[in-house]
């Protein structure tokens, strides 16, 4: 398997400059619009059923969160993914809390069945994507990462998908060749949206014209990064949300490169 090349990742992004359409949840909206903003990406959060069908066409990527789901939310993803897969938008999803409640569990369903490029969830979720019969601590895994690898690799062969699970070790799976990346920090866990983030940042790359593989490594080993940076910095909650912040505009290759931790499964 050969070594994903990260090297000129950021660079490449930046220079793309993508506009990313989210349709994500109330509670992260502006957390990811400015760490979008900051990565070097252009966010737009649209989410009317009577426009999402055009935006998407004038967007790069599209991001579809279902954190803070209502019917009106989920009839317009159904819109935007239809059309992003007519347009050759390629596409997202993060399916928060998907094993929470069968109306979530049923929505995330439906909308990966229509060709997202990737896939991204913490263990509980990509465990009940897959059909297991698994409970989470509403939108946080009471999983390791570990235990939901084979969910991982059965979906992206499923749906053709990339599929990521994070954690204390985030995993990227096509379904034939699986990575590790041994980055980041447990204070990831003590502020919210963080894995919206990894989603949006994964969303940005996918903007900017890199694979579904490259982008969920190259947005997962960011976040990753930046965290481990971060939390040198920042010693609680609220100094590491802005810290975060400020590492993802601050964040070169050459930084990257030397801090990754991406390996084989
Ligand atoms: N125990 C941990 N140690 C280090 N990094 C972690 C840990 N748990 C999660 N992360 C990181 O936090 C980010 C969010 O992942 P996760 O918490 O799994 O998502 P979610 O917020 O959707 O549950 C990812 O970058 C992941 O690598
Ligand atoms: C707290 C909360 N409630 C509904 S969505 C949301 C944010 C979840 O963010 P993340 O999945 O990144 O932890
Ligand atoms: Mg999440």
């Amino acid at each position: 398997m050969q070594q994903p090349d990260l090297t000129h990742a950021l660079s490449r992004l930046r220079e793309a400059a993508p506009l990313v359409h989210n349709i994500t949840n109330q509670v992260v909206a502006n957390v990811t619009a400015n760490a979008l903003l900051a990565i070097g990406a252009s966010p737009a959060m649209v989410q009317a059923e009577e426009e999402v069908g055009s935006f998407v066409r004038l967007a790069a990527a599209l991001v579809v969160n279902i954190g803070t789901l209502t019917a009106p939310q989920l009839a317009a993803m159904h819109i935007a993914t239809r059309a992003a897969g007519e347009a050759g938008v390629p596409w997202i999803l993060d399916p928060v809390a998907a094993g929470a409640t069968p109306y979530r569990l049923q929505a995330a369903r439906s909308l990966v069945q229509l060709q997202p490029a990737v896939v991204r969830g913490n263990a509980s979720e990509i465990l009940a994507l897959a059909g297991e019969a698994v409970s989470s601590k509403g939108v946080d895994s009471t999983h390791g990462s570990g235990a939901a690898l084979a969910a991982a690799r059965h979906i992206a062969k499923e749906h053709g998908a990339v599929v990521a699970v994070t954690g204390a070790v985030d995993y990227v799976t096509d379904g034939q060749a699986t990575w590790a990346i041994a980055n980041g920090h447990k204070m990831l866990t003590r502020v919210t949206g963080t894995g919206c983030t990894a989603t949006a940042l994964i969303g940005a790359f996918l903007g900017a014209g890199f694979t579904a593989m490259q982008a969920a490594l190259a947005g997962l080993t960011v976040l990753g990064v930046v965290g481990e940076l971060a939390a040198a910095k920042a010693s609680a909650p609220g100094s590491f949300q802005v810290a975060i912040l400020d590492g993802l505009y601050e964040l070169d290759d050459a930084t990257l490169a030397s801090h990754a931790r991406v390996t084989p499964a």
